[in-house]
């Protein structure tokens, strides 16, 4: 696997990744929802320079440019709940992708120190031989991405395979480098300590899909 660190050089990305991790201003949940879409936004177009494109001629009032458009079909599947403002920042720029959703859950089944996760919710347009976007602001254990990558390989075989995190604990990387192909590429946009003991990133920001769309039961 290919992993891309996107805030080693500083920039306005690493003014969002402050700003979704500080205990002051995550709570003001439209700006939350808002900076991750940001974020999406500059991943977005990062990952575009890794992209395949075509040569085309653009007719001007004035004359022909010749230029580069992107040749490949995206499809952008991002991961419920937390996946949805990300998402919505990557179709900001690529705005022609097709769009497929994926639900996914921590299950507690016996006792809290242990969950499996449970991938029920699909909608997703065939992935064959396309260039697949796999979205989720979290990576921690790198369960969730590695259970919904399962299930979408089932419905097809992408071309390429990008994934595409904000925060990302090392112990999530080495999940994905021994379940996932060579081939795919991961972008992290920033990459933190460690997991606790409740496989929560430390210091992360917290819990992504709560602090966007409300607590849950
Ligand atoms: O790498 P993992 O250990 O699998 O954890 C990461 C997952 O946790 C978060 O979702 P969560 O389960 O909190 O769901 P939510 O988006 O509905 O809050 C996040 O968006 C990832 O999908
Ligand atoms: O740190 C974490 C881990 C999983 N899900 C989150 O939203 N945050
Ligand atoms: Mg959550």
């Amino acid at each position: 696997m290919q992993t891309h660190y996107l805030s080693e050089d500083n920039s306005i990305l690493n003014h969002f990744l402050g700003q979704i991790r500080n205990v002051n201003v995550q709570h003001d949940s439209m700006r939350f929802r808002r900076n991750i879409e940001r974020i999406g936004e500059v991943m977005a177009y990062e990952l575009s320079k890794d992209l395949h494109y075509k040569n085309v001629e653009i007719q001007t009032p004035l004359g022909i440019k010749k230029t580069t458009e992107i040749a490949d079909q995206l499809v952008l599947c991002s991961i419920l709940r937390a996946g949805l403002p990300l998402h919505l920042g990557f179709l900001n720029y690529f705005d022609s992708a097709e769009n497929g959703f994926v639900s996914a859950y921590r299950h507690h089944p016996y006792h809290d120190d242990y969950f499996d996760i449970l991938v029920e919710y699909q909608a997703v347009p065939n992935i064959e031989n396309k260039t697949l976007l796999l979205i989720d602001p979290m990576l921690a254990t790198g369960q969730s991405i590695v259970a919904v990558f399962n299930k979408l390989m089932e419905k097809g075989i992408p071309k390429e395979i990008h994934i595409a995190v904000i925060i990302a604990a090392p112990e999530g990387i080495a999940y994905l480098e021994k379940h996932l192909p060579d081939s795919c590429h991961l972008w992290v946009a920033t990459l933190d300590e460690k997991l606790n003991e409740k496989k929560y990133i430390v210091p992360g920001l917290g819990d992504a899909g709560d602090l966007a769309y409300g607590n849950k039961l």
